[in-house]
């Protein structure tokens, strides 16, 4: 890899919270000031018009590589929960009518599940991140953490629907049950489906920086 401070991978995402997450996810492969975000390039629109994570992702990737002539890595992502047949989902993002409008999405879905008993409220966050290069090529990586709905947001840290999710795999940790808006960002990427979903793609990003 070129020793090069020139932008070479841009995180096409206007979430700021997913923005420091990725940046933090491939510190290890990628020297931070070779990963850019969107700011300071001309990319159309997107309409995130898929029916799918994966569809999104694509489509975030590949019209910013084209328009920006470099590798780019988006994510889609959003949280499935049981009793909901997977809503929010792909449609977590704008779930109150407001896009973005984190604290009513979460609200509203509380709300939803007023009446759903603690052995029901199953759910999973799920991410699928997508390398696209200016050619046209993309590699995909999927992601899931499984945990539950709680009845009333806790905690400040993390970004959307983090005050009301808690991970199932965080009952190891010591002390009650916390949010992902309680863990440390460490302790969020140790397990998170974005962290899940980087790592099936980050042989594909070294590789894609050294051709
Ligand atoms: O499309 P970009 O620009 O990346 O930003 P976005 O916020 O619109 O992102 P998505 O379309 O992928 O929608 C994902 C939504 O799912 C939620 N979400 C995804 N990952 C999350 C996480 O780690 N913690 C909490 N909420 C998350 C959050 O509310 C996001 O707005
Ligand atoms: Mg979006």
């Amino acid at each position: 890899m070129p020793m090069s401070s020139e932008p070479r991978i841009i995180l096409a995402t206007k979430n700021q919270g997913k923005l420091a997450e990725l940046r933090q996810l491939l510190a290890d492969v990628v020297p931070a000031e070779q990963i850019v975000d969107l700011s300071g390039f001309s990319v159309p629109d997107i309409v995130e018009d898929g029916v799918s994570f994966a569809e999104n992702s694509a489509l975030k990737a590949t019209i910013t590589a084209k328009a920006t002539g470099l590798p780019v890595i988006a994510d889609d992502s959003g949280l499935c929960v049981d009793v909901l047949g997977g809503a929010p989902g792909i449609f977590s993002a704008r779930w109150s009518g407001t896009h973005g409008a984190d604290r009513e999405n979460y609200e509203l879905l509380l709300a939803q599940l007023s009446d759903v008993k603690a052995e029901h409220r199953g759910a999973e966050f799920r991410c699928v991140a997508t390398l696209a290069t200016p050619e046209g090529a993309t590699t995909a990586g999927v992601g899931v953490v499984r945990g539950a709905i709680t009845t009333a947001p806790q905690g400040d840290g993390g970004f959307g629907y983090d005050p009301v999710f808690i991970p199932d795999e965080g009952q190891h940790l010591a002390g009650t049950p916390r949010s992902f808006a309680e863990y440390t960002a460490a302790e969020k990427n140790a397990i998170s489906h974005r962290a899940r979903a980087l790592a099936e793609l980050k042989d594909a990003v070294v590789a894609t920086l050294s051709s």
